[in-house]
């Protein structure tokens, strides 16, 4: 499967934030997306679900213009940069809810065992967004777009999430941004900038200290 973003015009009253945005993801290869603070990557990621209405966006899958809001489809799930679990939530019930199995994850998140029945207000911030992520990842959904997975997480968990991202976008389209570039660079296929509203696609690491995303010899 292939999603395409293309003819992005964002606007807040006269401010503009997006103009010329070209984006491809497809199922197979993660596409990372890097940016300086208020650049537009989390505006693009709402527009691509749907939940932020630009003043124009051309939103394809395999080539056809999807006119519906993917978050009304079963296509996608979207972790925000804001916890998406209601506070009362038991973490067993979300596992269901998600259709994720809670014995895998307590493999590979040992010390998240004993919160089988803990509500995620009992949860740290970084376990929370572990737990939240993980559920995104594993649920079966077709595209899948994370807002700064990796933020107030621990090395390690990054290191797993990393694993797992690897693992899942066998079968999915992941597309991903964070300010820890490495992490993103790292678990990305394809790399796009956004720079003054464009987005520009990443062949070069070199390229992003031209552009002033990062200080030289940072690589
Ligand atoms: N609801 C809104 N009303 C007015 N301006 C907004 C609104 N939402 C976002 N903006 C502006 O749009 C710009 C892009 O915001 P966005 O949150 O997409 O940036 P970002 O690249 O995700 O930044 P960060 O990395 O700091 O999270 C910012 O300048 C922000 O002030």
């Amino acid at each position: 499967m292939i999603l395409e973003i293309d003819n992005v015009e964002l606007y807040f009253k006269e401010k503009r934030i997006l103009n010329g945005i070209y984006l491809k993801a497809e199922t197979g290869k993660v596409t990372g997306i890097l940016g300086s603070n208020g650049c537009g990557k989390s505006c693009l990621l709402n527009i691509i679900f749907g939940t932020l209405k630009p003043k124009y966006k051309l939103v394809r899958l395999d080539s056809k213009p999807i006119l519906k809001p993917l978050y009304k489809t079963k296509l996608a799930h979207f972790l925000p940069q804001l916890p998406i679990a209601p506070n009362g939530l038991k973490l067993d019930t979300a596992f269901k809810l998600f259709k994720v199995d809670w014995q895998e994850f307590s493999t590979i998140f040992e010390s998240f065992a004993i919160y089988k029945n803990f509500k995620f207000r009992e949860l740290s911030g970084g376990e929370r967004r572990v737990v939240e992520t993980y559920l995104l990842l594993k649920s079966p959904v077709k595209i899948v777009l994370l807002d700064e997975p990796f933020s107030h997480v621990a090395p390690l968990y990054i290191e797993v999430i990393k694993q797992l991202i690897s693992e899942e976008k066998k079968r999915k389209i992941i597309i991903i941004t964070d300010h820890l570039y490495r992490d993103i660079i790292d678990t990305s296929d394809n790399l796009y900038l956004i720079k003054n509203g464009h987005s520009k696609l990443i062949t070069d690491l070199k390229t992003l200290e031209d552009y002033k995303y990062i200080s030289e010899n940072s690589l």
